[in-house]
């Protein structure tokens, strides 16, 4: 193969208890590709995209994130794996007592050894290019909807992740501040290079996928 995949996964299973709630996934997703996971209410989604996440542990199978194994990872590699992605939920999770530059800045220190000089200019260039370089000093109370989750992009982009996760980002937002929302994070994820696996059931936005893949009752349909 010429390149390896972002995430290669093989017959992987996974149960809750007794349960078994993931059957027999296989997928790949490579570098610059946008892949949308649909499917009904209960189906799996979101226990896939922790386990990708290296949030939960793979009980069965195998899950490589660039060719390293997570099943049966240590704490430790699951922690470093963990700061090489990026994470985008529904609630967007910015702490409140911190500006949008502040909540953007925080996650570039706390995975980089750079000075905050280097920070602060990266943080305001990142918020810039997702258009909210006029609200660089407010904090998430006094932005909409749309605006706090453009702050929870740049933050998950400041890093250059090679993966992003993001489980139903746009489900909070009106249509034209979702399809906002996920034109900047094509453009970003296309101009880095990353791997973007965005989870909803927003049928708005399925057109800026590349491949899309439909989770039922546990399975990835083909
Ligand atoms: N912590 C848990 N303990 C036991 N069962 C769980 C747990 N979390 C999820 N489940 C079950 O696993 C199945 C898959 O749940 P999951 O959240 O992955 O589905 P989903 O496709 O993301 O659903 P939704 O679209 O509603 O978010 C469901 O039947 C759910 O009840």
């Amino acid at each position: 193969m010429l390149f390896t995949p972002v995430i290669q996964i093989k017959n992987l299973n996974q149960y809750f208890g007794k349960h078994q709630i993931l059957f027999d996934i296989n997928l790949n997703i490579y570098g610059g590709e946008i892949v949308i996971m649909t499917g009904p209410s209960g189906s799996g989604k979101t226990t896939l995209l922790t386990l990708i996440g290296g949030l939960r542990s793979v009980q069965e199978g195998s899950l490589k994130y660039l060719g390293q194994e997570l099943n049966r990872a240590s704490d430790q590699d699951l922690v470093q794996i963990r700061r090489q992605i990026g994470y985008i939920f529904q609630g967007h999770n910015l702490l409140d007592f911190l500006t949008a530059k502040q909540n953007v800045q925080m996650s570039l220190e706390l995975h980089n050894h750079i000075s905050s000089w280097e920070s602060s200019l990266k943080s305001e260039a990142m918020l810039q290019s997702v258009k909210l370089g006029h609200r660089i000093d407010y904090f998430p109370s006094d932005l909409s909807g749309g605006q706090k989750q453009r702050v929870a992009i740049a933050r998950a982009l400041v890093n250059h992740p090679k993966l992003v996760l993001a489980d139903e980002p746009t489900a909070a937002l009106d249509s034209k501040s979702g399809r906002d929302v996920v034109t900047l994070m094509q453009q970003l994820a296309k101009k880095q290079n990353c791997a973007i696996l965005i989870v909803t059931h927003d049928h708005r936005i399925l057109d800026i996928a590349d491949r899309i893949i439909e989770m039922e009752d546990g399975c990835l349909k083909a």
